[in-house]
């Protein structure tokens, strides 16, 4: 056997990396030394294969909660790729502001999109806005008939690798698109060939060949920028994107990229990880616009050595019918993991509807066979699938009707929709969550229902509408990983209703000063578990989260100075703040 050496020096190496345990050290210092070079590699899992899954990853050591899995830049990253997202920055992909008048300043100076300024830096390099540049100048005419496709964008960045960064594009290359249910014929093929193909080809592509090549021009290359612009490819492309690639939305960003690990991880809608993204407002260099995309994945739970390493490709907030409708339109696969397996959908209820007959749930006999029959988990009576469909479809506008423009809503509206939903679904049905969702929020901000101005009833029910939502989404999501927005706004909220409750029991000497102190503690204690909810939230990575953070910690604040004025003592010791 040979002997185990250093790897910075060849020196016989008592030490190992403890993380990994895959490479060993003469000594402390060439340990540190080689950091650097090691952290990449040091990764907690390895890639596995199997017949259902395809590639997917397995831890290879325990991970606890929170910590770091992976960190890694985009291969690739642009403009969301899919419902032609709003006018972005082609240089920091930052939104632009609605109807900006596009002077000078703000296109580009070569291809004429609009961007934040013609000096903004990603427009300069290469992996970013300059290749692409290039092809868009062929084809100005679209900036005058304003028919910018943003969503075409990522698909050219995709293919320009070719040009800017062949490592990049072979990597690309090994990512699955399941071409098999893409075929010509298909809608997707159609819709693809419409959105983004024709609209590269026709506009820019068969042009700028011409342009470069004259009369030997063939419309599947560009000389010296892309070998291979074949429709095929370009479908092809589009397809890696559609399953591979992550959505960036924080910050009102509409952003998609692929990463060349994390894209491995699978589903599951009872995922182990959380993953966030260094966004920045401006990126001055190559490196820096990678890093302002860079995710940092992380254990969600405590993770055991062999577990599989998930994410959720889908909506959390969905049933299972439409979670599972998703996955297999988007990603190609029918889900089976235990939240879809689950009639129940892990104690949540999230789609049931209410039985007529008692005041029984019907769930679905089997939510991994879309054609079984739901049943009255009371009665036992059954409905056709087809009915629940019905159901279920002809509430989503008045759920939609109810909750347009949020700021906007109304208390009494928002109580009719929770009353009428209420006779068809279960109280816990994601329709019905989401109304209530925002009608814990009007109760306390509405004019005229602000905080002090709400009768005892009003601050009654906004304080179980608070608790209802939030022990949902803890069902769902207990490490509360995806949904830490939604529960901290119930937290926030809870904690506003509580205190004004105690604030009116003080002033009528209705609570003595013990209880007094125990309701403050409670009180603290709701803002700080909002508070750990949003602790990966930062103004890079998530803009809402951070504000939302601070919203928090300013009511801890308000609560402080709330229980010193009124010499509160500090719950236990019998000393007043
Ligand atoms: C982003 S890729 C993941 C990497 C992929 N397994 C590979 O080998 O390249 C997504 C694809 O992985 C497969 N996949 C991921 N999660 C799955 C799951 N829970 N059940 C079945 N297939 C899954 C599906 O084929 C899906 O379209």
């Amino acid at each position: 056997m040979s002997a185990v050496v250093c790897v910075t020096c060849s020196a016989p190496a008592p030490l190992k990396c403890s993380a990994c345990q895959a490479v060993a050290y003469c000594s402390r210092d060439h340990q540190k030394q080689h950091w650097k070079t090691h952290k990449g590699a040091c990764r907690p899992f390895e890639v596995s294969t199997s017949a259902d899954l395809g590639r997917h990853l397995v831890a290879t050591r325990d991970v606890a909660a929170d910590a770091v899995l992976l960190t890694e830049s985009p291969l690739v990253v642009g403009p969301r790729h899919h419902d032609n997202p709003r006018a972005t920055c082609l240089g920091c992909l930052q939104p632009l502001a609605d109807g900006a008048a596009a002077s000078d300043s703000q296109m580009c100076p070569g291809c004429l999109w609009p961007v934040c300024s013609a000096e903004c830096p990603g427009l300069r390099d290469a992996l970013h806005h300059a290749a692409e540049c290039r092809v868009l100048q062929a084809g100005r005419h679209v900036v005058l008939k304003n028919d910018l496709r943003y969503d075409a964008l990522l698909p050219l960045r995709c293919l320009l690798l070719q040009k800017t960064s062949p490592q990049r594009w072979r990597t690309l290359q090994g990512m699955h698109g399941h071409m098999e249910d893409r075929g010509p014929g298909s809608d997707v093929h159609r819709e693809t060939q419409d959105r983004v193909v024709s609209y590269l080809r026709d506009n820019f592509l068969r042009p700028l060949s011409v342009i470069v090549s004259g009369s030997a021009a063939t419309p599947d290359s560009v000389d010296g920028l892309l070998e291979d612009c074949s429709e095929a490819t370009l479908h092809r492309v589009v397809a890696i994107l559609d399953v591979n690639a992550l959505e960036i939305c924080s910050g009102g960003a509409d952003v998609c990229a692929l990463y060349p690990t994390a894209y491995l991880m699978e589903h599951s809608c009872v995922p182990n990880t959380r993953h966030s993204f260094g966004l920045a407002r401006t990126a001055a260099s190559t490196a820096d616009q990678d890093a302002a995309f860079r995710i940092t994945l992380r254990a969600s739970l405590d993770i055991k050595k062999g577990a599989h390493i998930s994410t959720m490709y889908t909506h959390i907030l969905w049933g299972t019918m439409a979670r599972r409708e998703h996955l297999y339109a988007v990603k190609g696969f029918h889900c089976r993991c235990p939240r879809c397996a689950d009639p129940r959908e892990l104690g949540s209820k999230l789609s049931a509807l209410r039985c007529l007959s008692c005041s029984g749930s019907l769930l679905p006999d089997n939510p991994l066979d879309d054609n079984a029959d739901w049943r009255c988990d009371g009665c036992a009576a059954p409905l056709a699938v087809e009915h629940v469909v019905q159901v279920v479809t002809s509430l989503d506008e008045q759920v939609g009707r109810a909750l347009e423009g949020v700021g906007r809503a109304d208390a009494r509206l928002l109580e009719d929709t929770v009353t009428k939903l209420g006779q068809l679904l279960h109280p816990h049905h994601y329709h019905c969550l989401q109304v209530k969702h925002s009608l814990l929020q009007v109760y306390g901000s509405q004019a005229g229902l602000e905080m002090s101005r709400l009768t005892e009833e009003q601050l009654q029910r906004k304080a179980a509408l608070c608790r209802e939502v939030l022990g949902v989404l803890l069902l769902l999501d207990p490490p509360l990983a995806r949904l830490q927005l939604y529960a901290a706004v119930c937290l926030l909220e809870l904690q506003r209703a509580d205190l004004e409750s105690l604030k009116r029991a003080a002033a009528a000497a209705k609570t003595t000063p013990a209880a007094t102190a125990a309701a403050v503690q409670d009180l603290r204690s709701l803002l700080q578990r909002a508070a750990h909810a949003l602790r990966f939230e930062t103004p890079d990575s998530s803009p809402e989260g951070a504000r939302m953070a601070g919203a928090v910690q300013a009511a801890l604040q308000e609560l402080d100075v709330w229980a010193r004025v009124n010499k509160v003592p500090v719950a236990g010791d019998g000393k007043s703040r």
